[in-house]
């Protein structure tokens, strides 16, 4: 009992049952001596490859009814006590997603678990975009110990936009405040994977698996997450957690938004005609670095399950929320400036890991340290971008390119050329007529049109932007990627097994 009452081996069960037996299983081993035998099943997660979680279970015999009810008394009421555990739980299923797959893949993979678990849920397949957003607005939010989406990660920015923003109305803080000190958001959002880059998911467990992100949801891992604000002349514009792109990423985007159709397939095609088309786009960048930090984005370490840096942003957090009504000292800060051509420019709040993607566009970032990594890649020529492209996908740094510049901030603003040029020479007629065409030399690849912003996958109407990073301002049902104990591709067992 001492070794069952453990903590670390509660955490890992998800479920503990009586068994009823049928005639067979009474004729099979040792258990056919047993005059009336009693049993329970004990349901646990057993750790699999590449961070991959499965349901196993294991069934207990006795011939004492007593003593069997007792342990399965004894083993729920441990589980009843670990109160990180969501009972009740809001589901958005999106299902036009990546494959089209979100109600299949909850109906079959996660609502068994969900039930094994007696997680009680009230399920919303979503009719149109912004459906979620806005149920999220109505619901009575305090019913529930958390929300899932079912999707993408555009269906995530949805939920979690309803989220945050339900939070800010309740709590009377205008969001169109770029400086407005944002409330925490303490209702975990659980991802089930059924999109096309599921990047949120992939950074934060480490596999894009629906199973996996259940059982993470039935455990209450909890793991917080930093969320940037992106406003234009005080007005809000969007939350985004994982990727704020321009340029290259942007320009993906906007094609591929026609190209839904193709499903995930879209952004290959859209990334290589965006690759072809080599358009730079000129701005200045402004940035303050993140100075509170541990982290730099050339660490070799990454942010892992019970990250330290992050864990001391936590604290310095909660020393901020002491001492509020003292003047925040960003204000005062210095900015750093930088004008340039750039072929992209990308604001990570985390890795930004994908399939893709395995190491992410920064894999140093931290998911909670309350900074983003802002990745500057100057006009290059094709050969060399190709060669930035492919250290996506492998282990090279990516940084080291004399093109490429990074930084770690805790926020940043952006404005075009053009619409400097603009605002500055309003009555310049010929400029504005002619403004989308570079008019010196026609084959260069400049582009003096704006590129569009990539806010996680949804793209935003305005090229200047100001940006600020939210440490931990919600959380999710995670826990971090795990660090494997015995080499990447070894099974690790689970408290459970470890037990038995
Ligand atoms: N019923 C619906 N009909 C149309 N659009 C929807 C519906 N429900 C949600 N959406 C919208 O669909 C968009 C994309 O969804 P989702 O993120 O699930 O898939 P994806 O774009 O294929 O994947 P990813 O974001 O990972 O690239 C979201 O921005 C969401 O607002
Ligand atoms: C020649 C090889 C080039 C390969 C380059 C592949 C790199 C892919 C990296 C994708 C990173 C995606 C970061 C995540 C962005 C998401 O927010 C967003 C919405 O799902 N997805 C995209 C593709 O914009
Ligand atoms: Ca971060």
């Amino acid at each position: 009992h001492c070794q069952i009452s453990g903590l670390d081996v509660i955490e890992g069960i998800i479920a503990v049952e009586e068994t009823e037996f049928n005639k067979k299983q009474r004729n099979t081993g040792k258990w056919q001596k047993m005059a009336k035998p009693h049993a329970f099943t004990v349901y646990y997660v057993k750790k699999a490859r590449n961070h991959r979680w499965r349901c196993s279970d294991v069934t207990f015999w006795c011939v004492d009814e007593h003593l069997c009810n007792q342990w399965i008394q004894a083993l729920k009421e441990l589980l009843e006590m670990q109160k990180s555990r969501p009972k009740q739980l809001l589901v958005y299923i999106n299902p036009y997603g990546g494959r089209r797959q979100g109600k299949r893949i909850y109906e079959q993979k996660v609502a068994p678990l969900f039930s094994l678990a007696s997680i009680s849920t009230d399920v919303v397949i979503t009719e149109h975009a912004n459906h979620a957003k806005d149920n999220l607005f109505e619901v009575n939010i305090n019913k529930y110990d958390g929300v899932v989406c079912v999707g993408g990660d555009g269906m995530f920015s949805e939920v979690m936009h309803g989220l945050i923003g339900r939070m800010q109305k309740d709590s009377g803080i205008d969001q169109n405040n770029p400086k407005a000190p944002l409330v925490q958001c303490n209702i975990r959002i659980g991802i089930i994977p059924a999109g096309s880059t599921d990047c949120i998911c992939y950074s934060t467990v480490g596999i894009i698996d629906p199973v996996t992100s259940a059982l993470h949801i039935i455990v209450g891992d909890c793991q917080p997450l930093d969320v940037s604000s992106v406003h234009h002349n005080n007005t809000f514009l969007k939350y985004s957690v994982s990727l704020l792109g321009y340029g290259f990423y942007g320009d993906i985007l906007k094609d591929s938004e026609k190209k839904r159709w193709m499903g995930p397939m879209r952004y290959d095609y859209s990334g290589f005609k965006t690759f072809l088309s080599h358009h730079y786009y000129e701005g200045t960048i402004s940035f303050q670095p993140a100075r509170h930090t541990l982290g730099s984005p050339r660490d070799k370490d990454s942010c892992r399950t019970g990250c330290y840096i992050c864990k001391k942003s936590e604290q310095q957090l909660a020393e901020q929320h002491k001492e509020r009504g003292l003047k925040r000292e960003e204000d005062e800060e210095e900015w750093k400036v930088i004008k340039g051509k750039f072929l992209a420019i990308n604001a990570v709040n985390m890795s930004c890991a994908c399939p893709r993607s395995p190491k992410g566009l920064s894999p140093a970032a931290h998911l909670a340290d309350g900074s983003a990594d802002l990745i500057l890649v100057r006009k290059c020529s094709r050969f060399d971008f190709l060669r930035y492209l492919v250290r996506h996908t492998n282990q090279d740094d990516q940084f080291d390119f004399s093109f490429v510049d990074v930084y770690r901030v805790k926020s940043f603003q952006f404005t075009s050329k053009l619409s400097e040029d603009n605002e500055s020479n309003v009555t310049d007629i010929g400029k504005k007529r002619f403004g989308q065409f570079c008019r010196d030399h026609p084959a260069c690849c400049c582009n003096s049109a704006n590129s569009t912003w990539n806010c996680d996958g949804e793209t935003l109407d305005s090229s200047a932007i100001e940006v600020r990073v939210h440490c931990q301002l919600m959380k999710l049902f995670a826990r971090g990627i795990e660090e494997n104990c015995k080499g990447e591709d070894a099974d690790s067992q689970s408290s459970v097994e470890q037990l038995l």
